[in-house]
């Protein structure tokens, strides 16, 4: 089976977020599965200074305006074809915003252009590859779908899996003449989306199967409270919609051979694990007067519940507890964690900026890593923490619902507790799971069972690789799935 995945970031090419873990990670997942995936990506400068032995196997002259070649090349394992248009992919910052942290104003025709190509390719734009399913990630590819339905091919299949849906990309209707698209497909059928273009809602209206991160996000999102909008389209859709759980690449992060780490350890070594905790504290300033030491690798947002975090710091550091944050977002709450961090000097440090390899030593070396999302599809941090033997401290939403077990009284007993999880995400149900965490941790029999059974939960891809096979499997007709919405 050939599938042609279209997304707008790439491990480890280039990555801003959970996405580019997901979509470097699938087409190797899936290899077993007998799926052939390419990946097709804009070329950014990350990426065209890796793709250098890349072949040139197609020439385009007018992308919406502008010259772009398509080139084949295989980089870190993965099947590339790289959309090089310098005049919409050659410039400094991430691939959606400026240096300066303003989304591009060009964004439409930037991703416009992606999904267009993609949809040229599964019309046999190179000679000798013709993929039977396009898999369309977020937003940036939500146009896929749309030029697949308005195009010529009848055989052609789509899917398209929502990462965020408080990401759907809408502009305005002015840029529609400019899509090539025919003029009904401004409709509620296609791409118009309360007056406007809505790249998102085209992806969900158009594409044959919609899935997204979890099971617990795909029942969500057909509320309004998560559905943001498209609660009803993805009602009236329901029985396309699916919920595939997110894995992780286990080659990627592995505690015992990870090159971030100062020592590697596994599930018998657990003890090991202090010499990164001392590693960690040396990297946020923190002193080494004892204590659990929590930490956060995250994108400093509302959604993922950091100011329910900063109410929550005094309270942390007055009960003997350490933190350590990573991440950059919202000035307002960087801003109210280094406020903590001055307040609390040896207990709370943060360091702001995106740093791979420091993510992965504090997995290894914190004791506690806290995802207090508001909402979260899958979410991947409490999976690397899993696997890092760091207790994951979640709310129930989302992903985190599916993937972390609470260690309540009767999951206890039953042992069976992975981590501790709260609800609602408020600041008070946050402390009360601080609170129940630092008891946790204060019985260190109970807490290294606790570290071992996540370290030895499955959170691979094996199950969810299979389930996306058999969803283009049954797309093509190589079989009937008739599995029910999950
Ligand atoms: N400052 C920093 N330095 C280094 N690494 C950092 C970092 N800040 C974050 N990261 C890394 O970025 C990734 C974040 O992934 P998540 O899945 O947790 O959230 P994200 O909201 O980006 O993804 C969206 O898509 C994914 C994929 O489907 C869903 O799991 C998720 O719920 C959804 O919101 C992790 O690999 C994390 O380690």
């Amino acid at each position: 089976m050939e599938v042609l995945s279209v997304a707008s970031e790439l491990y480890p090419l280039v990555k801003t977020g959970g996405l580019a873990d997901v979509a470097g990670a699938l087409p190797g997942a899936l290899s077993d599965s007998g799926v052939t995936m390419r990946t097709l990506i804009p070329g950014y400068p990350a990426v065209m200074s890796k793709v250098t032995g890349g072949r040139v196997v197609a020439e385009i002259t007018d992308l919406f305006g502008v010259n772009a070649r398509l080139i084949a090349g295989r980089v870190a394992g993965l099947d590339l074809i790289v959309l090089d248009a310098p005049a919409l992919y050659d410039r400094p910052g991430n691939p959606y915003v400026g240096p300066e942290g303003r989304d591009w104003p060009d964004n439409w025709k930037r991703f416009a252009a992606l999904s267009w190509v993609a949809s040229e390719l599964g019309l046999g734009l190179v000679e000798g590859y013709r993929p039977q399913v396009i898999h369309a990630h977020d937003w940036q590819a939500g146009l896929v779908p749309a030029y697949v339905k308005y195009g010529p091919s009848s055989t052609l299949k789509t899917v398209i899996t929502v990462h965020n849906m408080a990401f759907q990309g809408t502009f305005g209707a002015d840029i529609f003449s400019q899509l090539r698209l025919p003029a009904h497909a401004f409709s509620v059928e296609g791409v118009e989306y309360y007056g406007g273009v809505g790249y998102l809602k085209a992806g969900v209206e158009c594409a044959d199967v919609v899935t997204t991160v979890s099971p617990t996000y795909a029942s969500e999102i057909r509320t309004p409270e998560f559905g943001m909008g498209l609660e009803g389209l993805l009602n009236n859709r329901s029985e396309t919609v699916h919920g595939v759980l997110n894995g992780i690449d286990l080659g990627a992060w592995d505690p015992a051979t990870d090159p971030a780490l100062r020592q590697g350890y596994g599930p018998n070594t657990i003890h090991l694990r202090r010499i990164n905790k001392a590693a960690v504290r040396e990297a946020f300033g923190l002193d080494d007067g004892g204590g659990p030491l929590f930490a956060v690798v995250s994108r400093l947002t509302w959604q993922k519940g950091i100011d329910l975090l900063a109410q929550n710091i005094d309270y942390m550091v007055e009960n003997g507890a350490q933190l350590a944050v990573l991440g950059s977002g919202d000035t307002d709450l960087e801003n109210s964690i280094r406020a903590a961090s001055q307040r609390h000097p040896g207990r709370v440090g943060i360091v702001t900026g995106y740093n791979e390899p420091l993510s992965h030593l504090i997995q290894a070396g914190s004791d506690v890593m806290m995802v207090p999302s508001r909402f979260e599809p899958c979410g991947l941090t409490q999976l690397y923490a899993l696997r890092y033997g760091c207790v994951p401290l979640v709310s129930r939403v989302g992903g985190l619902n599916d993937t972390v077990i609470d260690a309540n009284v009767a999951a206890l007993q039953a042992e069976v507790a992975t981590g501790v999880q709260f609800s609602p995400p408020s600041a008070g149900a946050l402390r009360d799971a601080i609170r129940r965490t630092l008891d946790l941790y204060a019985d260190d029999k109970m807490w290294k069972k606790i570290q071992r059974r996540g370290m030895k939960s499955d959170v691979s891809w094996e199950t969810s690789a299979a389930r996306y096979a058999d969803l283009y499997a049954s797309l093509i007709g190589l079989k009937t799935d008739d599995d029910s919405n999950d």
